[in-house]
């Protein structure tokens, strides 16, 4: 026999457990589904943990910047405090109980175990907490991604790391191969090449980040480059191996690479063959599920989070488990709006970013004009000097005289984006940026000369 309830939701990382937890605070009759822990990749394995990692690695460099500019500073990396603070503070050991009970606490109730449709509005729990479901209101598909793990011969067979390895690390490795140099790979391999691993970046396309802009991600391979990490893009692996001790990846010259460690970084798939789509008319070997701007994927079923394809991001995950809890609760409120997304991949110098890049603004047949500012020419990034690298570009849609990109990269490069997020979603005039006053002397005050620049260059 089916129990019914309200809504259930499969998936509790942060989509999941944001949506679970406000229809459950309203009073509805909530099961949240959770196959491993609850939070997920962002809280045990993610953001959270490595940008601890991050903020340790941003104190080495930091000392390693005061001679010249404070005196002298003896640097002894120790990777101790930050495996213990992962461990205690961040993940609890990899326990739940804390973000399980804070469920509870708001109304919801909590199945352990792996959720999949088994018609419209059913579901089926396999696990501890098992039952079938029968959704009044509908069912939210929150179920993530996992690692992609390319297709390189041998790469099966090789006991290498995913995020989760590299997070729970004990120690670092002595050296430490990335496959990978997207934002994991980058934040993990500048993390762990500060606390002395030998780390060498190898990605398939012709930069780092290439995702984002070329002036950013070149600047980044500078920094990395000088900070002692090897990088070799245009590269692409051929076969694995593991030899005793070592790995080793043999790339398409023939050049084999090897070391301690192998971090596989090469990005993030929905699974969603064991979800039971087929069930409400969805095709299982779709890439992500897609949804209309309200996050329907189909009559009484939503989706949010990674699994919908628009970033994986956590704050994407929150946005649009928000929009599928207004629309469940009748509530009034905007549909997906992705014009603005921001990101920030947590480097030193940080690449903040936000709308379209030069490249995805041309090939929409935009007519574009573009500002560019070096931080170290600021007044800031000039008093700043130790670690000033950042470039600051912004995009705009000459036709409608407005921002529809911009990438902020250096010190606080996350936090100068905030202003531009707006001006992005805002639509505001490039004329009327241009005649607003930025603080003297602030990192954000750069944008100033990044719109001079666009002007200039128009
Ligand atoms: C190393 C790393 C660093 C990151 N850093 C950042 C960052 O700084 N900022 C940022 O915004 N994002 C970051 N991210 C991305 C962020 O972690 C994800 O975007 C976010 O966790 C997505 O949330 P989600 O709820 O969509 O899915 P997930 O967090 O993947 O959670 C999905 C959950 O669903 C469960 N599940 C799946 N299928 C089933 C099933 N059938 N039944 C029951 N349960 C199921 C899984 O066990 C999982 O717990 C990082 C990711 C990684 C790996
Ligand atoms: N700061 C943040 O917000 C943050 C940090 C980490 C992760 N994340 C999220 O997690 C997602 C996954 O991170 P990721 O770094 O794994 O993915 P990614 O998509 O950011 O980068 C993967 C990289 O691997 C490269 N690649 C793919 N196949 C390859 C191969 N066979 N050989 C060499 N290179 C190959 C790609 O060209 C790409 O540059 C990100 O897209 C991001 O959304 C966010």
């Amino acid at each position: 026999m089916a129990e019914e309830v309200d809504v259930v939701v499969i998936g509790m990382g942060p989509g999941g457990e944001h949506v679970a937890g406000r229809l459950a605070e309203a009073g509805l009759r909530v099961v949240g589904v959770e196959a491993e822990l609850v939070g997920s990749e962002c809280p045990y394995w993610g953001c959270v943990p490595s940008k601890m990692m991050i903020r340790a690695g941003g104190l080495l460099a930091e000392a390693r910047r005061i001679p010249g500019m404070a005196g002298a500073a003896r640097v002894e990396p120790d990777w101790s405090p930050v495996a213990s603070r992962i461990r205690d503070e961040a993940t609890d050991d990899w326990n739940d109980q804390v973000a399980a009970d804070r469920f509870r606490d708001k109304g919801g109730r909590l199945a352990r175990g792996r959720g999949r449709l088994t018609g419209p509005r059913t579901v089926t729990v396999d696990g501890p907490g098992g039952g079938v479901f029968e959704a009044a209101r509908g069912v939210v598909l929150a179920t993530g991604t996992k690692p992609q793990i390319p297709p390189v011969p041998g790469l099966d067979a090789v006991p290498y790391w995913t995020n989760r390895d590299a997070i729970a690390a004990t120690e670092p490795p002595g050296s430490l191969l990335v496959l990978g140099g997207g934002s994991i790979g980058v934040e993990l391999a500048q993390v762990y090449g500060r606390f002395g691993t030998r780390v060498t970046v190898v990605e398939a396309m012709g930069s780092l980040l290439p995702a984002d802009e070329p002036e950013a991600a070149a600047l980044l391979t500078e920094v990395l480059a000088a900070e002692g990490i090897t990088i070799r893009t245009d590269a692409r692996a051929t076969a694995a191996r593991h030899d005793g001790d070592a790995f080793v990846l043999v790339l398409e010259s023939g050049e084999e690479l090897t070391a301690d460690r192998l971090l596989v970084a090469t990005g993030r798939r929905a699974d969603l063959r064991d979800l039971g789509l087929e069930t409400v008319g969805l095709d299982p070997a779709a890439r992500w599920v897609r949804t209309d701007s309200r996050m329907r994927a189909a009559d009484g079923l939503w989706a949010a989070g990674d699994v919908t394809g628009h970033g994986a991001f956590t704050h994407v995950a929150m946005y649009e488990a928000e929009i599928v809890a207004r629309e469940i609760l009748g509530e009034p409120g905007p549909g997906a709006d992705y014009r603005a997304l921001p990101r920030v991949t947590f480097t030193d110098p940080e690449i903040g970013a936000v709308g379209l890049t030069e490249g995805q603004a041309r090939d929409r047949g935009l007519r574009v004009r573009t500002g560019l500012a070096q931080v170290p020419s600021s007044a800031r990034g000039w008093i700043h000097k130790a670690g000033n690298q950042g470039v600051i570009k912004l995009v705009e849609d000459v036709d409608r005289g407005i921002l529809v990109g911009a990438t902020t990269a250096g010190p606080a490069g996350g936090e100068m984006l905030y202003g531009l997020a707006v001006a992005v979603q805002a639509e505001v005039p490039v004329e009327t940026l241009r005649h607003m006053i930025y603080a003297y002397p602030t990192f954000h005050r750069g944008v100033e000369d990044a719109l001079r620049d666009l002007v200039k260059g128009g």
